[in-house]
């Protein structure tokens, strides 16, 4: 079994980015700058945009982190998104996720501009994605892609089963599976919570991609021997040993799994941090873009 270790990729990811990033400032320059909206204190929201933020630090990137309490008004964040759109300062944002019950997700996506939104998540940019278009592919599935790439996996051709249909994983990472390039011309199978006979479909994966936000949810006896197995899950679950007072589990039961895995991503350290870096090229396209 070998490991597809993110934490490594990710870090040549950043070299290459902060070299890139010394480069425009040596040529007169600006650094990109991301701005992360957080609404709230959510643990898990903070752990995340605080991680982009270092990460921005890290590459020589500007960043800017807006804090705003969890009982603004749908009106008061959209006149924040508008302040983002139209500030020149700014490459890119993002509005970090899940939002307040009072506030409508989909209406603060529509209202980021799409050469601004380096999540990927505005209908433009899934358009873009689904018609081959350049533009912005969301973090988490362009990561994934990253790391099939850097670890050389054989795509064409493979059965890619992806478990779990959400709009920031599953559906985007099945269409980039199944695109006509390389990484991809998968045969890909997108399994939901109406799947049936998902056993027999999983067992027939060669590439299995699972992003349904319950731990342990694959199991040894569930997999093929010498499949490829990527995992997106991230539940916290409360540990009292750790400092954190949490550990991490992702949807692959690792320790069965990866007896019969050739590849298999950690969680932590897998996909997680593949994402953090792809929110960084995205920003780093953003500021290219512009010049
Ligand atoms: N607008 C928006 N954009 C996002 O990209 C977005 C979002 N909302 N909402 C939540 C999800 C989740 N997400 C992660 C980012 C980094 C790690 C990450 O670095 N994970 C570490 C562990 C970090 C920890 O200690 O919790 C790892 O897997 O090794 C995980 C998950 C971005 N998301």
């Amino acid at each position: 079994m070998i490991l597809l270790d993110g934490i490594k990729t990710s870090q040549d990811l950043r070299n290459e980015i902060a070299e890139e990033v010394e480069h425009i400032v040596k040529n007169g320059g600006k650094r990109p700058h991301l701005a992360a909206v957080l609404v709230g204190n959510n643990g898990a929201s903070v752990t995340y945009v605080n991680a982009k933020i270092k990460a921005c630090e890290e590459v020589g990137f500007k960043s800017t982190l807006v804090k705003l309490s969890d009982t603004i008004s749908e009106g008061e964040l959209l006149a924040e998104v508008k302040k983002l759109n139209e500030d020149p300062e700014i490459d890119g944002f993002i509005v970090q996720l899940p939002l307040p019950v009072q506030i409508d997700e989909k209406k603060i996506i529509l209202a980021i501009r799409p050469d601004k939104d380096v999540d990927g998540f505005h209908p433009e940019n899934v358009g873009r994605m689904a018609l081959g278009m350049s533009g912005f592919v969301p973090a988490t599935p362009a990561g994934i892609i990253e790391l099939l790439d850097r670890y050389n996996i054989e795509t064409g051709g493979k059965h890619c089963v992806v478990l779990g249909r959400s709009h920031i994983v599953g559906q985007p990472i099945a269409m980039l599976m199944a695109r006509n390039t390389y990484p991809g011309n998968s045969t890909v199978t997108l399994c939901h919570s109406h799947t049936r006979n998902l056993t027999d479909i999983i067992r027939s994966a060669d590439i299995l991609i699972a992003a349904v936000g319950r731990p342990n949810f694959v199991t040894a006896d569930m997999v093929k021997d010498g499949v490829v197995v990527v995992d997106v899950g991230i539940t916290r679950i409360v540990d009292k040993t750790k400092k954190s007072g949490y550990r991490i589990v992702g949807d692959v039961d690792f320790n069965g799994v990866s007896q019969k895995a050739a590849f298999i991503t950690p969680v932590p350290g897998g996909v997680g941090p593949m994402t953090i870096v792809s929110l960084l090229k995205n920003t780093l396209k953003a500021a290219r873009g512009k010049s």
